[in-house]
């Protein structure tokens, strides 16, 4: 048996819009209406006709171009906000005039300062107005959340019977609880007689967090129209996100008794359109859009994930239009994630020992850096591989550099050369420099230094620093290449490695690593 349909009703461009610093051009607009309809939404709210000449404009052009969603114009209940929205829409493949007058006592006698007949009446009005210019009417008591049931009921039954066909109970400010906001529209569904007249619709705002929650609770009972939009960009906190309704429904397909008819899979570009025209930043934990909503970073997920993706993902990262899941290699990553890193990059480990050795090498650069690359773990594993690949008469041990405003910088180094620990110090025109003589202070080569060059591995001053140095000795040229977080330490790293192979090149282990070097 197929579903019911649930409609997306989007009003990122005028509820989304009302967020503070999120105004848009009437061009920018056209491009997330575009978007919106490109992902197949069912109406596309475009903004308030009578806010501005702006916006009647926008509202005009969107109305004129987009083509298979309907678009929506705000209007208050009165003549003059009607007649201006049925203006800007009247080109429009299909409209739809959403009109609106708030129902609790709070906003009648304090702000409109009418009476519920008044308001009553000018309801009606206003529904049968908006009738005169197209036949798809909303109608929408504001501040539902906080209106007298009874009320409610007795002015939908009226603005149905005007002619609404859309009834959406805005939960204005955010005061509802889910049980509380399922109940209201289910009761309201029960008790209005001609309630099966109109499609029933939520439009929660997210003041306490619940924006979602009281929408999908409203589904559940009974309405078929979410008002949403992308990101949750909205008046104050926001309105319910819309990609967080549309993965609920379609993930938990076995709970809702309806479906949404969206291209998911256009999710990502819409949300990364409209961070991107309102200047609005995605946090990264958010659900659906967030950097981190489909990331795996601990080895225990990682794991899990590699093993069978369902273990830790309960939607396909392919579904809201991304490329794919992402393992992000870190402090708390494991092995199984490392390893098969290493196998899409292709590089090779012999032995289990290596893999071990690596991984190790791995953490220690993990514990210094917040997110290992792709080229972290290229440079790390040639670095390895270097070491490996010649007899390291020569290894590292420490290095302590000083540098101080009006002093000469100076180096400390330990080194291993041939099982015996020796220690000098020198001073140098950098840290680096003073290093290098230092190094040369045990090691005696009599090499000279032909090019140092630092590259950064990755972006960020947290990335690891890329020396590569060129010796020369008795016309005997050889490269050494290191790299660590800190650059007198990769200078230190690099150094040693060219001097290991010029005086230990008749030991090599594995020449084959050395191709191109
Ligand atoms: C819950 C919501 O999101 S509602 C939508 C909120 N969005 C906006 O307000 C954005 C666009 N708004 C605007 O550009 C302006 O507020 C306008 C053009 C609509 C009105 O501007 P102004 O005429 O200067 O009125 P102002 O904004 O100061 O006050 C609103 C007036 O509308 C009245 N009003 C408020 N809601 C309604 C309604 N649904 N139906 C009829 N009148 C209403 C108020 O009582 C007030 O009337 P008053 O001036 O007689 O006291
Ligand atoms: C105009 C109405 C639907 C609104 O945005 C609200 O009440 O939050
Ligand atoms: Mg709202």
């Amino acid at each position: 048996m197929s579903k019911e349909k649930l409609i997306i009703f989007d009003t990122t461009l005028r509820d989304g819009e009302q967020s503070p610093g999120a105004a848009m051009t009437a061009e920018e607009k056209l491009r997330i209406a575009k978007a919106l309809e490109k992902m197949k939404v069912d109406i596309i709210e475009a903004g308030f006709p009578i806010s501005s000449e702006g916006d009647f404009a926008a509202v005009q052009g969107i109305a004129r171009t987009v083509k298979d969603s309907v678009v929506c114009g705000l209007a208050r209940a009165n003549k003059a906000d009607i007649e201006r929205a049925g203006e800007a829409l009247k080109d429009a493949n299909a409209s739809r005039i959403h009109t609106f007058i708030a129902t609790s006592p709070l906003h009648m006698r304090e702000k409109l300062l009418l009476t519920p007949d008044q308001v009553f009446e000018q309801a009606v009005d206003a529904v049968k107005l908006a009738r005169n210019f197209t036949d798809n009417v909303e109608f929408s008591p504001e501040d539902a959340g906080r209106s007298d049931l009874d009320f409610l009921c007795r002015i939908i039954e009226a603005v149905i019977d005007a002619g609404a066909t859309t009834i959406n109970i805005p939960d204005t400010v955010g005061y509802n609880l889910p049980d509380q906001y399922g109940n209201t529209i289910r009761q309201l569904i029960e008790n209005v007689p001609n309630s099966d007249k109109a499609i029933f619709s939520t439009h929660c705002h997210n003041d306490l967090g619940l924006a979602v929650a009281n929408s999908l609770a409203g589904v559940m009972n009974g309405a078929r129209q979410v008002e949403c939009s992308i990101n949750g960009l909205g008046e104050r906190a926001g309105n319910a996100a819309l990609e967080e309704v549309v993965m609920a429904v379609r993930t938990r397909q076995d709970l809702f008794p309806c479906d949404v008819g969206l291209d998911t899979t256009q999710i990502m570009t819409c949300s990364r359109l409209v961070s991107g025209i309102t200047g609005f930043p995605v946090q990264p934990n958010k659900a659906i859009v967030g950097a981190n909503a489909f990331a795996h970073e601990s080895g225990i997920h990682q794991d899990g994930v590699l093993k069978s993706r369902e273990t830790y993902e309960i939607m396909l990262a392919e579904d809201v239009g991304l490329n794919s899941n992402k393992l992000v290699l870190g402090k708390l990553s494991g092995r199984s994630a490392f390893k098969d890193r290493l196998e899409k990059l292709n590089i090779m480990v012999d032995s289990q020992e290596e893999l071990n050795n690596a991984f190790r090498r791995f953490k220690d650069l993990a514990d210094k850096k917040s997110e290992i690359f792709d080229e972290d773990i290229q440079a790390l594993v040639s670095d390895f591989k270097m070491e490996e690949a010649f007899s390291e008469a020569i290894k590292l041990v420490s290095v302590k550099a000083c540098s101080e405003t009006g002093e000469m910088p100076e180096s400390c180094i330990t080194l291993m050369v041939d099982e015996v620990e020796q220690t000098e110090t020198s001073q140098g025109g950098g840290l680096v420099d003073a290093t290098f003589k230092a190094i040369e202070k045990i090691v005696e080569s009599g090499a000279t230094l032909q090019l140092y060059s630092v590259s950064n591995v990755t972006e960020g001053t947290d990335s690891q620093g890329e020396v590569a140095v060129r010796l020369e000795k008795a016309g005997r040229i050889v490269n050494g290449h290191g790299s660590d977080t800190d650059i007198v330490i990769a200078s230190a790293k690099a150094y040693i490695n060219a001097l290991n192979r010029l005086f230990g090149d008749s030991v090599r282990i594995h020449p084959q690593a050395y191709e191109g070097v």
